[in-house]
């Protein structure tokens, strides 16, 4: 069964001036276990589409399924996990008692919470800062945690919009490779927003290109996985080089312009 599909979802928000059409009939499959990041300029509805898919807003047209439900059964099943940009820590709570949080909302017993909590911060390798609390971590222990806490339910599936967006280039290599131990380790399904090419590249197993809005899928890279997988160093690979250029071709020709799409990192 696939994780998600998307079929001819169409988001159009009104506003007091004007429509804005987010997305114009975008279809989108995920398959189980499958790492696809969705990739275009600002404002094209990466976040939208996402948001669609976690049941947080709803489509003007069109279906959006999740493991085969609806997408508000899937919510209220907790069939996903979602990470954001900022890491939506509650401050006030320890790192264990964020990571326990929806086990906690969701009435797991105090014993397996702490069980799950503790295989879960050895997995993100916090498991010294458990009873620390959030502004005692950096930017990127933070993100550990959030990612942690998006896997409390053991999700089949991770909803991930710029996890790590704001984060300094070296601290986001490094959990770009967590997260790919990570998500080998738990089997999930992501999908994940990014304005970085290497960034998806590295990641994912398809990257989906969008146009400019109203969004669009224009173009879909399959990562030429095998042969990155196999190398030393991923980002020096031929294979990662060879599927970096091809979504930058896919943006670019989309624009008809110069490297840099707007709102796309090209490094
Ligand atoms: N709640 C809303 N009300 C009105 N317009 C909205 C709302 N949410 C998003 N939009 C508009 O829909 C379009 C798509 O927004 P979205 O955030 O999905 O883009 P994005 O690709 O994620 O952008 P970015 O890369 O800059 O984060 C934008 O033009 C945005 O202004």
């Amino acid at each position: 069964m696939n994780a998600v599909e998307v079929r001819g979802a169409t988001k159009v928000f009104s506003t007091r001036r004007a429509e804005v059409r987010a997305l114009d009939a975008v279809d989108l499959t995920v398959a189980d276990g499958e790492f696809v990041s969705l990739i275009g300029p600002s404002g094209c509805g990466k976040s939208t589409l996402l948001r669609l898919i976690a049941d947080l807003d709803a489509p003007t047209a069109g279906e959006v399924d999740v493991f085969g439900m609806a997408a508000r059964k899937a919510r209220l099943e907790h069939a996903y996990g979602i990470a954001f940009q900022q890491s939506g820590l509650l401050p006030w709570r320890t790192v264990r008692q964020n990571v326990e949080l929806p086990l906690q909302l969701h009435g797991t017993a105090a014993a397996a919470r702490r069980a799950r909590s503790t295989e879960l911060l050895d997995l993100v390798g916090l498991a010294e800062f458990a009873e620390q609390h959030p502004d005692q971590l950096s930017g990127g222990m933070q993100q550990r945690v959030a990612i942690a806490r998006a896997l409390a339910e053991h999700p089949r599936l991770l909803l991930m919009d710029e996890p790590f967006g704001a984060l300094d280039e070296m601290t986001r290599e490094r959990l770009q490779g967590e997260l790919r131990r990570i998500v080998g380790e738990t089997g999930a399904a992501v999908v994940f927003v990014t304005h970085s090419i290497p960034e998806a590249v590295y990641l994912s197993d398809r990257v989906v290109v969008m146009s400019p809005r109203p969004g669009r899928i224009t173009d879909v890279v399959d990562v030429e996985r095998r042969a990155m997988d196999g190398a030393d160093d991923i980002r020096e690979a031929d294979a990662f080089f060879a599927s970096v250029t091809a979504v930058r071709e896919a943006l670019h020709g989309r624009e008809g312009a110069a490297p840099g799409a707007r709102g796309v990192e090209t490094r």
